[in-house]
């Protein structure tokens, strides 16, 4: 929800106005549960699920209603709900504070809207939210929660405490997993966030990476690129990128006869030669023994299509249980492999029509076709163009990031490493998501420096900026 409102923020719909529709849909409950005239008692929390409600109070001229703050109106916690407050004392509103719970009053009102607690709610009820908590299910008005009973998670359902009992449960946008199996009418509310939002690839991508970065500190994935042998430069951008992109290692598995050249690109990889000057099947045992300590492996960039190296892609791709993003000649065969591993591939249009997939000039229809055929490989698809279209057969993002400039050679190297290293730290839709979208930015501030002379090594440099929330 908070990376759904950050993304509708970017598109214009600022989370202000969100509140407004959310304080809207409360009313609007409101009147569907009392009748004109009837006295309502709200109780306000202060962060933005109070906010809401304190946006309903001045939606409600026809009733009695007393609004109650809980805590001192200078705590408020958000910008948006102080400001609703203060429009509420502007007009002279009736309210009234509550900083000690024993002065708490709830009174004997016909209707009580609780928005103590929303999403935000973090262990069990504290004071003064526990007294009014039982003042509320111990009064007999009927009670209408705002976006989830205070006190309830609204991922789990579960409350570590005590949890209003609500009548109604008006919540916003969509349905929430905690809901599901409360016994009460929820009403799901449309708060006008943009479809957009939940489609298009935006700031609030870069949530997931956060919340995932500090869950697995010290644990950011180790990467193997795989590739190599006609071409130096591909495999050395793609493990710099996944260095750039958060993973803790970047190792190159390559020819020997070009390990050197790959290393001498940067003392920052770790580059493992194999004998010969291409990959072939012989290498394979090793490399399946070497890829399983490692988190995820990027197999592709550089290794040419040579038979008995795409043979080696097949071999090890059918022995190979973990999570692979692949690329550039390697797609051509996944089609063909049976498979344990989880796929992320991330053809360009060429590539995809190789792979048997088709697309079309037109974006949504780009996105239907290539939902479709995600589904029928079973493997998540990243398939790059001026939208990048990112599916794992059900759901479907599209990512508008990045410039004309990004056609230079190299950049789908770039990509493919970081969404390696974003795949050790998130699911793959979303690694998927992410790194193009980021990878879209380092090209975006890459471009505002060098135009259409931007090159590969441009991408890396600003790929952390891209990464960033606080980028722009
Ligand atoms: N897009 C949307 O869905 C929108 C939802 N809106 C509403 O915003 C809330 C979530 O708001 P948030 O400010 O993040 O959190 P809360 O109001 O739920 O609570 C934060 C507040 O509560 C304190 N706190 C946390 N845990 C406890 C506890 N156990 N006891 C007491 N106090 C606690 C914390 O310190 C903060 O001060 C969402 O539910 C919707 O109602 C937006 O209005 C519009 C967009
Ligand atoms: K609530």
């Amino acid at each position: 929800m908070a990376a759904v409102d950050l993304n509708a923020e970017a598109l214009g719909v600022p989370r202000k106005q969100l509140m407004e529709s959310s304080g809207n849909a409360v009313a609007r409950a409101c009147r569907d549960l009392a009748d004109p005239g009837a006295s309502v008692a709200i109780v306000a929390g202060r962060g933005n699920n109070g906010g809401d409600a304190l946006v309903a109070a001045r939606f409600l001229k026809a009733y009695d209603v007393t609004v109650h703050l809980l805590g001192r109106p200078e705590t408020i916690s958000t910008d948006i709900a102080r400001e609703n407050w203060d429009a509420l004392v502007a007009g002279e509103a009736d309210r009234r504070t509550v900083t000690d719970s024993v002065a708490f009053d709830l009174g004997d009102p016909d209707l009580v809207v609780d928005a103590m607690l929303g999403t935000g709610v973090t262990g069990a009820l504290r004071e003064p939210e526990a007294t009014a908590a039982r003042a509320i299910n111990e009064s007999a008005a009927t009670v209408l929660a705002v976006d989830v009973p205070s006190g309830l998670d609204a991922d789990t359902g579960d409350a570590a405490g005590l949890a209003v009992d609500a009548d109604r449960v008006v919540t916003f946008h969509d349905d929430k997993p905690g809901l599901v199996d409360l016994d009460c009418e929820v009403v799901v509310a449309d708060i006008g966030i943009p479809e957009a939002a939940e489609l298009f690839t935006g700031p609030g991508d870069l949530l997931a990476l956060d919340r995932d970065a500090q869950s697995h500190k010290g644990d950011h994935g180790d990467v193997l690129v795989v590739g190599g042998g006609p071409y130096t430069g591909a495999p050395a951008l793609a493990a710099q990128s996944a260095l750039r992109a958060g993973a803790d290692l970047a190792r190159v598995a390559c020819p020997e006869g070009v390990a050197r050249e790959v290393q001498g690109y940067s003392e920052n990889l770790i580059v493992r030669g194999f004998s010969g000057d291409r990959l072939a099947p012989e290498h394979v045992p090793d490399l399946l023994d070497f890829a399983a300590d490692r988190d995820v492996v990027v197999f592709g960039p550089g290794l040419g299509d040579a038979d008995e190296s795409l043979d080696a892609v097949r071999e090890f791709l059918a022995a190979y249980d973990g999570t692979a993003v692949v690329d550039a000649d390697a797609l051509q065969v996944v089609p063909e492999v049976e498979t344990e591993a989880t796929l992320i591939c991330t053809p360009h249009q060429g590539e995809l029509r190789k792979m048997g997939g088709e697309t079309d000039a037109d974006w949504e229809t780009r996105r239907d076709l290539v939902r479709e055929f995600a589904a029928d490989l079973g493997h998540t698809l990243l398939v790059k163009g001026a939208y990048d279209v990112v599916s794992d057969g059900d759901a479907v993002r599209v990512n508008r990031t990045g410039n004309p400039g990004m056609t230079v050679g190299g950049t789908g190297d770039v990509l493919a490493g970081a969404t390696g290293a974003l795949a050790a730290v998130l699911p793959p839709l979303d690694a998927a998501a992410v790194a193009a979208y980021a990878n879209g930015r380092a090209g975006d501030f890459a471009a505002e420096e060098f135009g259409g002379g931007l090159v590969a090594t441009d991408l890396l440099e600003r790929l952390p900026v891209g990464l960033r929330g606080d980028g722009e």
